[in-house]
C-alpha cells in the first residue's frame, strides 16, 4: 500500500477536523506500520491547512489586523498545531461568496457602528470633500457602506427637490428585494443614529471611468431587524492615498435628470458642476 492509499484509509475512520485529535500510533500502525510516521505528519499538515481556512473564513471580506487574528486564534483553545497570525494576514484574500457577506458579524458591526477603518476624509481639488484610502484594499474587499436614512424613492425625490443644490447629491436610489424603489437619504452630514459623525459613504465622489468601488445592495438581518444595506466593494486593488470613487450612474457631464437605480446599482441624483475623473 502506498502512502496515499494508507492516508485515504486512515481518514475513513479518522477524518481530519479543525478540533479533532491526530489518530494515535496504534491506529496509524493498524492502517500501515510502514507509513505510520508519514501518516502522522500528513494528518497534522492537513489539519493545519484546515485551521488556516477556518481562521481565514472568519475574516472573510475585510483584511484583519494581526493582533485581531491572534486574539481570535487564542480564543479557539488550540494548544498545538496553531496557525500563525502573521501568516494568516500575509496570505489573506477576500473569501466567502459575495451573497453571504452580510452574514459576517464583523461587517454587521462595522455597518452598525460606522467604525470603518482605513479611510480618511480629505479636500479634493475641484470636488469638495472626498475619501482616500489610508491602507491598501484588495479587490473584493468591503470598503464601507453608504449610510443614511432609508426612505421611499418618492420621499427621497421630494427631499431632493426641496433641498439646496449643495445637499442634493447625497441621495442613493436603489430597488429593494421587494422591488420597491427606495433611497438612502444622506443629505444631512450626520444621521440620527450617529449624531455628530460624518459617515464615509456619502463623501465618496463619482467617476465613470476611474471608479474603484462598486455598490451592492443587501437586505440583511441586523440586531433582529431586516435592514437595507449598500456595501461598497473594491473593484481592484486600491493603494494608500488613492481616492475612492464609484460610478453614480450619471451619464452626462452635468446630470440633473431623474433616474432610478436598477437592482444592485445605485444612482445619486443631481450631479452639478465640472466633473473631474468622468
Ligand atoms: C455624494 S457627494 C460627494 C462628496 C462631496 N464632494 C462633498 O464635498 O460632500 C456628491 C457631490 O460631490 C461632487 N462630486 C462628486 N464627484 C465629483 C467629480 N468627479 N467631480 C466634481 N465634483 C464631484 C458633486 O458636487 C456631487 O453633487
Amino acid at each position: 500500500m502506498d502512502l496515499q492509499e494508507a492516508y485515504d484509509k486512515l481518514i475513513e475512520t479518522h477524518p481530519v477536523t479543525v478540533d479533532g485529535d491526530v489518530p494515535d500510533k496504534a491506529a496509524r500502525r493498524k492502517v500501515s506500520p510502514e507509513h505510520q510516521q508519514s501518516l502522522y505528519n500528513r494528518w497534522l499538515k492537513v489539519k493545519m491547512r484546515l485551521r488556516m481556512q477556518h481562521v481565514l473564513s472568519h475574516f472573510c471580506r475585510r483584511l484583519p489586523k494581526e493582533e485581531r487574528v491572534s486574539a481570535w486564534i487564542n480564543k479557539q483553545g488550540w494548544r498545538t498545531n496553531i496557525p500563525s497570525a502573521g501568516r494568516i494576514v500575509s496570505e489573506w484574500k477576500p473569501s466567502a461568496s459575495v451573497d453571504g457577506v452580510m452574514d459576517s458579524k464583523r461587517i454587521q458591526r462595522l455597518t452598525r457602528n460606522q467604525n470603518w477603518k482605513g479611510l480618511l476624509t480629505k479636500n479634493i481639488d475641484g470636488k469638495g470633500k472626498g475619501v482616500v484610502a489610508t491602507r491598501t484594499f484588495q479587490a473584493g474587499e468591503v470598503v464601507c457602506d453608504y449610510h443614511g436614512q432609508i426612505a421611499t424613492a418618492q420621499a427621497g425625490k421630494n427631499i431632493h427637490q426641496s433641498t439646496s443644490a449643495e445637499e442634493t447629491g447625497y441621495m442613493f436610489f436603489y430597488t429593494n428585494s421587494r422591488q420597491q424603489n427606495m433611497c438612502i437619504d444622506a443629505h444631512s452630514p450626520s444621521c440620527e443614529c450617529h449624531p455628530g459623525k460624518e459617515t464615509f459613504g456619502r463623501l465618496i465622489n463619482h467617476s465613470h471611468k476611474k471608479f474603484n468601488l462598486k455598490p451592492r445592495y443587501y437586505s440583511a438581518e441586523i440586531d433582529g431587524q431586516e435592514k437595507d444595506v449598500i456595501l461598497f466593494f473594491a473593484t481592484k486593488n486600491i493603494d494608500v492615498n488613492e481616492e475612492l470613487l464609484f460610478d453614480y450612474g450619471v451619464q452626462k457631464k452635468s446630470f440633473r435628470g431623474e433616474s432610478f437605480a436598477q437592482p444592485l446599482v445605485g444612482k445619486c441624483l443631481s450631479f452639478q458642476g465640472q466633473d473631474k475623473d468622468i
